[in-house]
């Protein structure tokens, strides 16, 4: 079975990677599965930089094809904060709870119109050998007041999708595939490695 290696801890990550990659009938591999790789500081200013650092980390320890994703939350009112500290705006050993609820908190007295963010998602793909390869994608919302759904996993809770009048942890995980931004990014890899004629799967 044809196999692709996710450099990410990130069980939610994992899972959105799967309703992607299942139906095409490829598994998909993370950090998870390899334990005695030590986890790599994100010490990049954009989400490129970290997407690149825990992309070529793991494809030189392991010598294959590797993808990673580095993403986050940006708030227009809160000039574009959590941004590439998404995962730990509420401190390093808080939660996706406290990080959702320090927004919430910080935007209280913003009213609904000038409550637009997005979500932007880079990926990188190391290939050993070869030139690293980064995309990206993006998704426009609103932020809540307060949460709804609880499928997905970080912010999505209070990610409000104005056209389906829903947020984005009340879409089940086909439809979050289908049009978020790590949906879109890996759209956009897929042009990209078909126009370069490269490949990430790792297959037996
Ligand atoms: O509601 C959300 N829906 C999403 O689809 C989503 N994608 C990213 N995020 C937020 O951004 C951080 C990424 O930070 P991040 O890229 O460093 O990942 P991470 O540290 O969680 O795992 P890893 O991949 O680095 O191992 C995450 O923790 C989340 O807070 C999301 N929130
Ligand atoms: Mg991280």
């Amino acid at each position: 079975m044809a196999k692709v290696i996710i450099a990410t801890n990130n069980k939610g990550k994992v899972k959105d990677f799967q309703s992607l990659f299942t139906p095409m009938g490829v598994e998909v591999t993370s950090l998870h599965d390899f334990p005695e790789i030590e986890e790599i500081e994100e010490t990049g200013t954009t989400f490129e930089e970290n997407a690149i650092l825990k992309a070529e980390h793991l494809a030189k320890e392991l010598n294959i094809p590797v993808i990673a994703d580095d993403s986050g939350l940006m708030v227009d009112a809160l000039e574009g904060r959590p941004g590439v500290y998404s995962a730990r705006y509420a401190g390093l050993h808080k939660n996706d709870e406290d990080n959702l609820q320090k927004v919430l908190k910080e935007l209280e007295s913003v009213p609904t119109e000038k409550r637009s963010a997005r979500f932007y998602c880079a990926l990188a793909l190391a290939i050993p050998g070869k030139e690293t390869i980064t995309v990206h994608g993006t998704i426009e919302g609103l932020i809540a007041t307060d949460k709804q759904g609880t499928n997905g996993f970080g912010y999505d809770p209070i990610f409000f999708l104005p056209e389906l009048n829903r947020t984005m942890a009340q879409l089940t995980a086909e439809e979050k595939g289908s049009l978020s931004h790590r949906g879109n990014a890996i759209k956009e890899l897929m042009k990209v490695i078909k126009a370069e004629g490269k490949d990430f799967f790792v297959r037996g």
